[in-house]
């Protein structure tokens, strides 16, 4: 089972703001798509069993509904590592994995690729494009302990999770800010963001 955290909308991700050119005042929209293309490609992989989004963000929770996840209320409302826990907990599942919310350039491919490595040990995590973040934690037959937050790839190292690397650059390429954004559409965005970068081009007359 893969757990993905969301905030509500207009408060995550703030280091997106402000946007660039044609997507300002789009911001609930990208961080709505950046989720439901992070979670449509978790969906599509045959490793994913189920994804569960941990949020309290209505419009979030019908979106990530529709396209076949199953969500839960943030019940501890204690952060990011609180809700991942627990997800994980209301899971029920002895394998789970926390992923990132804000990877839109995610392939099936790469997560169907990590989730397989990840049988090398208990407790393994992706670092993301920089090195020092997370954007994949995954749990069998132990506690998830998720420590995500700034540094978090030290932090998960430091616990014994084991790192894993490969030809991931969707999986690895989180999105915090308008950068991170323009390298994401380089290596090439899942539909819904796609589509409000190019609505953004080329806006309606
Ligand atoms: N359910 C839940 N999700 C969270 C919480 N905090 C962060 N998240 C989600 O976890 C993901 C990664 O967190 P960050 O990258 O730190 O996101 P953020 O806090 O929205 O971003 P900034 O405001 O730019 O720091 C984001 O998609 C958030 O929506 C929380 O308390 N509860
Ligand atoms: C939550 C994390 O980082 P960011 O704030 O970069 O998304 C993380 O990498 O653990």
């Amino acid at each position: 089972m893969v757990v993905v955290p969301a905030k509500r909308l207009p408060l995550a991700k703030s280091r997106l703001s402000p946007l660039p050119g044609g997507l300002g005042g789009a911001h609930d929209r990208l961080v709505l798509a950046l989720l439901a293309d992070t979670v449509g490609a978790a969906l599509a992989s045959p490793a994913v069993a189920g994804v569960l989004v941990v949020t309290d963000d209505e419009d979030a929770a019908a979106v990530v509904t529709a396209l076949g996840a199953r969500t839960v209320p943030d019940e501890p409302d204690a952060g990011l590592n609180a809700a991942l826990a627990h997800g994980a907990r209301v899971s029920g599942s002895p394998a789970v994995a926390a992923l990132s919310s804000d990877l839109p350039a995610l392939r099936p491919e790469e997560l169907t690729a990590a989730l397989s490595a990840a049988g090398a040990a208990p407790r393994c995590f992706v670092a993301d494009a920089q090195g020092t973040g997370t954007t994949l934690l995954t749990a069998s037959g132990s506690e998830l302990a998720p420590a995500f937050g700034t540094g978090s790839a030290a932090r998960h190292r430091a616990g014994g999770a084991l790192e894993l690397t490969g030809p991931w650059p969707g999986l690895a390429r989180d999105v915090d800010t308008p950068a991170d954004l323009q390298a994401a559409a380089a290596l090439g965005v899942g539909p819904r963001t796609a589509a409000l970068l190019t609505a953004a081009r080329c806006p309606a007359p």
